[in-house]
């Protein structure tokens, strides 16, 4: 496929985010998967196992909203959550998916529905929220092997996950998104600082 100048730009900007990410430990043993929405219907999206500390263009794959595969390549495991997630909400522009220690841990500990967070001044970094005096939570949905189980149980709790911009799979990871792609980065930085800090309050405060 021929790629216009825009479609040109936002790959590279793509991969310039998933590389920030990558080089800061969020990405080990190639996890983590990372889109971004061209147009009405057509997305970019990491293709399967490759190391995103070093992710070019080349590794990008083209893709219909609807899921079809427009060039030769294997897709991320995971695609069946960010198309579930672009065919939601034609608003979100971007979706980013990382492991990190602190997002792995906690969704495993006490085994959480969800997670709360509160007097942070970094809540401010996901969109609509204006203080650190205020409660806001991040869904928890149990890890499956099965994309469409997974997409399922997001869409029963979407309306948890659209004010948060994301949601924990458990033992597994983050997914964030946004309208664009500095705002999911934006959410995703956020959302890790917070859950960095829980994890490590918790550690220091002895709270199980
Ligand atoms: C080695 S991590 C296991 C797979 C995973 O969770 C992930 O995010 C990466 O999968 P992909 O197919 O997108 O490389
Ligand atoms: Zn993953």
């Amino acid at each position: 496929m021929t790629q216009d100048a825009a479609t040109t730009a936002g790959a590279e900007a793509l991969c310039e985010t998933v590389r920030w990410f990558a080089q800061r430990g969020y990405c080990p043993g190639t996890g983590g998967n990372f889109s971004l929405r061209v147009d009405d219907e057509r997305l970019l999206i990491t293709a399967s196992g490759v190391d995103k500390t070093a992710l070019t263009p080349a590794d990008l794959l083209p893709m219909t909203v609807e899921g079809a595969l427009l060039s030769d390549g294997k897709p991320s495991a995971e695609t069946g959550l960010h198309l579930a997630l672009y065919q939601r909400d034609p608003a979100i522009g971007a979706v980013l998916h990382v492991h990190s220690i602190a997002n792995t841990l906690m969704s495993r500990i006490g085994m959480p529905q969800q997670l709360r967070f509160e007097g942070y001044e970094m809540q401010k970094a996901i969109t609509g929220n204006h203080t650190h005096a205020t409660r806001i939570t991040l869904p928890v949905l149990d890890n499956s092997q099965d994309m469409d189980e997974l997409a399922s149980a997001l869409a029963q709790r979407y309306d948890e996950a659209t004010p948060a911009y994301g949601f924990l799979v458990r033992g597994h990871g983050i997914y964030a998104w946004g309208a664009d792609l500095a705002s999911a980065r934006r959410h995703l930085e956020g959302w890790e600082f917070l859950l960095a800090c829980e994890l490590q309050r918790r550690q220091l405060e002895n709270i199980r």
